[in-house]
């Protein structure tokens, strides 16, 4: 019999960006309007497509062995004890930088302080997180679930809300100013402890986080190889990042030697003239997939 793992892709914000970093570790992942089951092609993998705020619910119940999710969501269902944090996949809607969770108030609004707070109406998302964090600091607030399009209640429907913010692009569209930050949060790659536990399961999600991991690592980053004279070689290893420890191999002519490296796309442009101005020719620069260290 042929053992499947079932897998939990988030909807909404983290969907297109999980698919596209899935597609860069190798698997071919595809989704169809309406489907919640994505196809992948590997037949031992079974997607479904579930809301990130319930992610952590059917990872808890064995309803699903694994899933990606936001750490927020994890705090917030109350999980954190229930499942098995695999991997931390440093990614968002848009950027590889966390979400901040803030407290946000209209810019001309009397709340300044926490402690302003006091009193007053909260819309968010993220109940719990907000009621334990106002109850931290001693503070009695009326917290409001919203179902989203937050940033519209204050000041008419809300004081001040708890909402997502990646870019801040929102918060500036609604002329909204930040109070407090709540809770940082990225992707997690969580399990059901049983599937944690199960050598086989285990060994699936093992290899499908090394593949992520090694997509994620090789953004941005390009390889570099030339050849350089065996005399001038100081000179070009010099030119090159600290850090880096170039692989050099020899030639079929003993007066060469080949150098490559990997380094970050954005400094290309800044050391290729530097290289070559040190003795490097034959410069190739080419694509990298995956970094895995
Ligand atoms: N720019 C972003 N905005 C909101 N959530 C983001 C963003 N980037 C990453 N996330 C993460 O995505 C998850 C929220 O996705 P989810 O599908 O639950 O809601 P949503 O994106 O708000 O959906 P909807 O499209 O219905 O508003 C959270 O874990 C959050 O941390
Ligand atoms: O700081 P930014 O880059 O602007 O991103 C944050 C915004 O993106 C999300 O909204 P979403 O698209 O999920 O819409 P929603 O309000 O319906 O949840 C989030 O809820 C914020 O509103
Ligand atoms: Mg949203």
């Amino acid at each position: 019999m042929t053992q499947v793992l079932r897998l939990g892709l988030p909807a909404g914000s983290l969907q297109e960006a999980t698919a596209e970093l899935f597609r860069r570790a190798g698997y071919k992942l595809s989704f169809t309007s309406r489907s919640y089951y994505p196809s992948i092609d590997d037949p031992e993998i079974h997607c479904t497509l579930i809301r990130a705020q319930e992610m952590a619910r059917y990872v808890r119940d064995g309803s699903l062995d694994c899933g990606l999710t936001g750490y927020d969501w994890i705090v917030e269902n109350d999980a954190q004890d229930d499942v098995v944090e695999l991997a931390e996949l440093v990614f968002s809607k848009v950027s590889r930088r966390p979400v901040r969770w803030v407290l946000a108030v209209p810019q001309d609004s009397p709340i300044h302080t926490e402690q302003d707070l006091q009193g007053k109406r909260i819309a968010t998302e993220v109940v719990n997180i907000t009621q334990r964090w106002l109850a931290q600091r001693g503070i009695t607030a009326q917290v409001e679930f919203s179902w989203g399009a937050t940033e519209v209640k204050p000041p008419r429907l809300a004081d001040a809300i708890v909402e997502a913010t990646e870019t801040g692009n929102s918060l500036r569209a609604n002329n909204l100013r930040v109070v407090a930050e709540i809770l940082t949060s990225t992707t997690r790659f969580i399990a059901h402890p049983a599937a944690a536990a199960d050598p086989w399961k285990r060994q699936k999600m093992d290899d499908l986080v090394l593949m992520l991991r090694g997509a994620m690592a090789a953004e941005g980053k390009v390889g570099l190889m030339m050849n350089v004279r065996k005399v001038d070689v100081e000179k070009v290893l010099q030119v090159l990042p600290a850090l880096q420890k170039p692989t050099i191999s020899a030639l079929s002519d003993p007066e060469w030697v080949d150098v490559m490296t990997i380094i970050d796309e954005d400094v290309v442009r800044h050391l290729i003239p530097r290289l070559k101005a040190a003795g490097a020719c034959g410069i190739v620069e080419y694509p990298i997939n995956k970094i895995i260290m």
